[in-house]
């Protein structure tokens, strides 16, 4: 099945993280593709990626960047597809960089921030998955079975007190 999902990053450094949504979404058996993409080294790129993606079948866009962390923004000034924006943990600051440059949006261009680095990225896999989830109830179904799993795995813990 062609990709529903695009994961695009400003750069390899970035995958660490970002192949955290790549997890969840084959959890969910969702199908996408991964890229690096970025406003900076590769404006061209990011102009011809933003503006193809719906017309080659893309429903939701993952942006991992970090620290003038552009990317998410520019891609979502340039489609009308959901853009999940993933703020990358920075070495100089910790990704708060990346988190400010991405979530703080001008009215009209919004980009769906998560929070800083393997958590904000699982998160974006997952929220990309619930998107889609809206018209798909068997990937609604297997949203709710991975909920269950964590929920069980979280009771369980507890004999770890040990
Ligand atoms: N923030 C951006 C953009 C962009 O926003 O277009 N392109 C690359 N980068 C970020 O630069 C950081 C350092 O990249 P390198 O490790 O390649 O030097 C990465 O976190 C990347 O996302």
């Amino acid at each position: 099945m062609s990709a529903l999902v695009s994961i695009i990053m400003g750069s390899t450094s970035d995958w660490p993280s970002m192949k955290k949504a790549c997890e969840k979404l084959d959890e969910l058996q969702v199908p996408y593709e991964k890229q690096v993409v970025s406003a900076h080294r590769t404006p061209d790129l990011m102009f011809s990626f933003a503006e193809q993606a719906r017309s080659r079948g893309i429903k939701v866009i993952i942006a991992g960047a970090g620290g003038a962390a552009h990317l998410p923004g520019m891609v979502a000034a340039k489609t009308t597809l959901p853009v999940i924006g993933v703020p990358i943990q920075s070495k100089a600051l910790n990704g708060l960089d990346s988190l400010l440059s991405i979530a703080q949006m001008p009215a009209g261009v919004p980009v769906a921030t998560v929070a800083i680095g393997d958590a904000g990225a699982a998160n974006a896999g997952i929220l990309a998955a619930q998107m889609l989830s809206s018209f798909d109830q068997e990937l609604a179904e297997r949203i709710a079975e991975m909920r269950k799993k964590s929920e069980e795995k979280v009771l369980e813990s507890s004999g770890d007190l040990v």
